[in-house]
């Protein structure tokens, strides 16, 4: 998907879910799960989240729209 030409400058934000329940990925083991390590040309994080809890949502929220934002200026 994200070789799609009108995804080709998109940032990507990946939230690894569920960090509340017992046996949640690390982010190293889904950034290797998703291959991110060999993504050459674009931004991206991955930030630990619980949805249910609130945990982390800002937090990723927050670094897309600085990426957003330094890419408009
Ligand atoms: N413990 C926990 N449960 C969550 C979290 N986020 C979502 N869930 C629960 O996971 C279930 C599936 O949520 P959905 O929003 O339907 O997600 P989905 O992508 O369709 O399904 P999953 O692949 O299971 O996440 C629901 O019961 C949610 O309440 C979380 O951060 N922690």
């Amino acid at each position: 998907m994200l070789e799609e030409d009108e995804l080709r400058d998109a940032a990507l934000l990946v939230f690894a879910n569920k960090q509340d329940m017992v046996g949640a990925m690390s982010s190293a083991e889904v950034s290797d799960a998703l291959g991110l390590g060999t993504l050459k040309n674009r931004q991206w994080s991955i930030y630990k989240t619980s949805a249910v809890k609130g945990d982390g949502l800002t937090e990723g929220l927050d670094w897309l729209v600085n990426i957003i934002q330094g890419s408009k200026q």
